[in-house]
Order: C-alpha cells, then structure tokens, then sequence
C-alpha cells in the first residue's frame, strides 16, 4: 500500500517446514511427529496469500473461525512462528522486513513499534514474576528508564491500564483476577509505547462484564495514543466494535475485504454472510428491545455506526475482583 503504512503485509503465506508432520506442530516429540500425518497433509499450507495493511492510528481487523490462520498470521508479523513453520511473501513492520529476518533484528521491533496482547494473560505474564518488575522490564530495556524514573513510569502504565492500587505492582500474576491479569498484559504490551498494538481474541477468555471493560480500556488507550490496531477476533460484533477495517480469513485465506460498515451491511461472501447473520441473531437475542446494545448510547466503544450492536456490553458497575 502506501509508503507511510506501519504495517504491510503481502502475499503472506505460512507453511509447515519440509519434514515436519503439521498437525503435531513444533513442540511434539520426534517419535509422535514420525508416526503422525501422512506427507501431504504435513505440506498443507496454513496461511496463503494474505494481504493487508495498518496505518498509523488506523484500526484493522481479521476475524474468522478457529483455525483459520488469525493466531498464526499474527505471530509472523513479528517473526514469532513456532518453530517448524515458515513464512513466505512480505512482512514489513515500521519499514523493516520480518520474514526471514534474523531475531536479533526483530527484537528491538517488540516493545516499542509492535505490542502483543493475547488471549490468554499468563502466556504472556511471567508467573514468578511481580507484576511491577514485569511492566518495568520494557521501560528498562527499550526506554532506558532506571530507579525512582523506573518506578515512576510502572506507577503511570499501571494507572492507564487502571490499577492504581500501589499494592497490586508488589502482586504475582497467580493472585489478581483474569480481568487483572489481562489488565497487566496490556500494560507490559504498551509500556514501551508502541506504534501497533495487536491484540489476538485479548477477551475470549474472559467473562462478559470484563470482556467490556477490556475492551474499553483497549479502545481508550489506542484513542489516546494514536496508537495502530490489529485486532482479532472470531467474534464479528466485538470486531465491528473495535476496528475500522476487516479482512475475513476462512481455511487459511482472505475471502473478504474492506470497510467494516460495508462488510456488515452488504457482505459479498457467503461465509462472511452467515458471520454477519449470526451477529445479528446472537446481538436480537441478547438485546431484544433496543437498536443498538445495551449501553443505549447505540455506539459500542467508538461511535461508529455499525449495523451490528455489540454483543459484549452488558456493562455493571461492578468492579473486578
Ligand atoms: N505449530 C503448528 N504446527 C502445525 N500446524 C499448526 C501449528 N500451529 C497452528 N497450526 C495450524 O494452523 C492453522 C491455523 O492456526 P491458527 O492458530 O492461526 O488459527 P486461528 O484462526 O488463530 O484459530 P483460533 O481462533 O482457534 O486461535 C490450524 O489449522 C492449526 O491447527
């Protein structure tokens, strides 16, 4: 796409390396990987052809169903696929191409051009870690920040993902609720502050309230920071919510492109069509009465004037535990 695009990605293929069974990925042992799938299965490429961009500030998403290369895709922006798999095509990330880049070239691209938020809080948390020195750990790495500044930094990141609580800095992972946890990774994901924030199904695992004031939080923080977004998800209604965007992967491919708004009022393909009226059943279903969602304000987090209400706004002032 153009010049200025922080993220452009194109004709992004993904493959099981020569020699490796596929449906044991990288972490089976030799001896399942032997007796495991057939040769042509382990060819089988998982991703084929993608291609999309982000621009700064601008709000991206991929959505499709388990399985279908939103997970993977994302890891190989960064040049983070499992070991076994290999990326194909074009990947450039703030200029610098990923694919077959050496990691020693990658790594100074995570913290601050790219942040990482995923599904699951502890893949990203360390468990024996406290919550503040894992926050500080970009801050001192990619910023430089040691001492009273450090400690003074970890306070504010902590703050703006809203866990002012001083306590919960001296915290381990293991003794803060999922909401929290999810907090903190998001505050590790954007201590270094990053250009693009990609954040892969960040609320899948949690329930429905926090899922809400995740994805609050998530929409604030990249408000207020200009902050590029790729954003996936299976979930349709929380994608039209966050993003500008959608690009809509089936069976490793993009089937559908384009402005949210349109793929939600007049989807093309078939597939995208029953995503869309699955939204819209589920969205009747949990909000009979009202046009848009429960918050009534008819805007989800952003205004926008998506035709699919938000399925996960059943805010309550209740707090996380
Ligand atoms: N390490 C691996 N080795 C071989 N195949 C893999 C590996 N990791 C994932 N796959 C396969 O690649 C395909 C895409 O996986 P991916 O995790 O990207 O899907 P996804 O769309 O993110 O799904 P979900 O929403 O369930 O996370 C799947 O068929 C999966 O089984």
């Amino acid at each position: 796409m153009t010049a200025e695009a922080l993220l452009e990605v194109r004709g992004l293929g993904i493959a099981v390396a020569d020699g490796r069974g596929a449906a044991e990925g990288a972490g089976s042992p030799p001896a399942a990987r032997e007796a495991g799938s057939p040769p042509e299965r382990a060819h089988r490429p998982l991703v084929r052809d993608l291609s999309f961009s982000v621009a700064p500030g601008e709000r991206v998403g991929l959505i499709g169903e388990s399985g279908s290369g939103k997970s993977l895709s994302s890891l190989a922006i960064q040049g983070l696929l499992p070991a076994g798999l290999e990326a194909s095509g074009s990947v450039r990330l703030a200029g610098v191409e990923t694919v077959g880049a050496p990691d020693a070239r990658l790594r100074p691209l995570r913290g601050p051009v790219a942040g990482m938020v995923f599904q699951e809080p502890m893949t990203a948390l360390d468990p024996l870690m406290r919550v503040g020195r894992q926050v500080g750990e970009p801050l001192r790495r990619h910023l430089g920040l040691r001492g009273a500044e450090l400690a003074r930094s970890v306070a504010e990141v902590l703050a703006e993902v809203r866990l002012e609580d001083p306590r919960l800095a001296r915290a381990y992972p293991h003794e803060l609720s999922g909401g929290q946890r999810q907090r903190v990774a998001i505050a590790v994901a954007i201590a270094a502050r990053p250009r693009l924030l990609i954040a892969d199904e960040p609320t899948t695992a949690l329930d429905v309230t926090v899922q809400s004031e995740i994805l609050d939080l998530l929409d604030r923080l990249v408000a207020e920071r200009g902050t590029g977004l790729l954003f996936i998800s299976h979930d349709l209604a929380v994608v039209s919510r966050m993003t500008d965007r959608v690009h809509v992967l089936r069976g490793g491919a993009c089937v559908e492109e384009g402005p949210v708004d349109a793929i939600l009022r007049e989807p093309r393909d078939p597939y995208t069509a029953q995503l869309v009226a699955h939204a819209r059943a589920l969205d009747a279903a949990l909000d009979g009465d009202g046009p848009r969602g429960p918050r009534g304000d008819g805007t989800g987090a952003r205004g926008s004037d998506g035709a699919v209400g938000p399925l996960a706004e059943a805010d309550t002032d209740e707090g996380e535990r």
